[in-house]
């Protein structure tokens, strides 16, 4: 009997053996596709057959990086799951892959721990406004005119989204004396929240010393900091986002940070990566990092391997472990 085609988009850098362990049970393919025209051909010629694909978050440029509508009217009936080696897929267009019957698997779990430490670095680094420090030292100029900052003791620090990133988030802030509140559409159970507690967005915004994003972006949440929710918040609020860039205005916030009405920002994402807003590289207060939420080598082999099992189950039990939210009651 012929092997179910398994066809990887990006590439899988740290769990090689796994990945080519998994040829007991498919036969493995590589894209080799140049352009986004030439894989499309391929689709309906040398891929024809594929059962489950490995989606890589890749550049837009590349064939298949976003997976939308009108790929998905390229794709062979024969697709049935995607497995996408990151925890946000906000590439991958799901209501329509529901509708075409392809599920969609991600990658939680695996990258909270690093993604919080990123985070909790980025809410420290902002309170005590280290970015101008260290500008100031490379400038020769040690730490004369370096301001007074903030200790995180005994601040509040407002989780915008706490799933797994935001509970390992509120687990390091308690080690640093923080007070944490969260704000998700349905509070959690009080096992989950750990002794956080559950306020409305308005609440958040308007009692939190600093605010951290760690929501999905998707057509709710888009924009959801904007000028009217910075408004709302405490003057001299912090604001620190490692999920994606345009779940804030940047506009807003580079207003905002001009005013001081946000007194500094810690931020891994941006709305237009890899473009940053002139006014966020202009601010030296702001602490900027390039999308390094995940990289270390234990999270990246953590993630690959994620997906390849969600691969194993698709391919041996037709079913995935780690089914996107919006497709659990779709999943069998
Ligand atoms: O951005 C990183 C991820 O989505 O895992």
């Amino acid at each position: 009997m012929t092997k179910p085609h398994v066809l990887l988009l990006g590439d899988v850098l740290h769990a090689r053996a796994e990945w080519e362990a998994l040829s007991d049970v498919a036969t493995l393919s590589v894209c080799d596709s140049s352009t986004k025209e030439e894989f499309i051909k391929d689709l309906a010629g040398k891929y024809s057959d594929v059962a489950a694909v490995y989606h890589c978050h890749m550049d837009d440029a590349k064939p298949g990086a976003n997976i939308n509508q009108e790929l998905l009217e390229a794709l062979p009936p024969s697709l049935k799951f995607i497995c996408h080696h990151g925890a946000g897929y906000d590439m991958i267009d799901v209501n329509a892959c529901t509708r075409k019957g392809i599920l969609v698997s991600n990658t939680p779990g695996a990258v909270d721990d690093a993604t919080a430490d990123v985070n909790m670095f980025l809410v420290l680094g902002a309170l005590r406004e280290f970015n101008l420090a260290m500008t100031n030292l490379r400038k020769g100029n040690w730490n004369a005119g370096v301001p007074l900052s903030h200790d995180p003791e005994g601040k509040v620090l407002g989780i915008l989204g706490m799933g797994g990133i935001g509970r390992a988030l509120k687990r390091r802030a308690q080690g640093f004396g923080m007070i944490t509140q969260y704000h998700n559409r349905k509070p959690l159970s009080e096992e989950m929240a750990a002794g956080a507690k559950y306020v409305s967005f308005d609440e958040l915004l308007a009692t939190s010393d600093v605010i951290s994003m760690n929501l999905p972006l998707n057509a709710h949440t888009r924009h959801i900091i904007n000028k009217e929710a910075i408004a709302k918040m405490k003057d001299g609020v912090i604001i620190v986002n490692t999920a994606r860039g345009p779940v804030i205005d940047e506009q807003a916030l580079v207003d905002a940070l001009e005013s001081g009405k946000v007194r500094c920002a810690g931020l891994d994402v941006f709305e237009a990566e890899p473009k940053i807003h002139p006014g966020l590289l202009a601010n030296e207060k702001v602490i900027l990092l390039p999308h390094v939420g995940t990289a270390t080598y234990e999270t990246r082999k953590k993630m690959e391997i994620t997906v390849i099992n969600n691969i194993r189950s698709a391919i041996t039990g037709a079913k995935l472990l780690n089914v996107v939210p919006e497709q659990i009651h779709f999943a069998p």
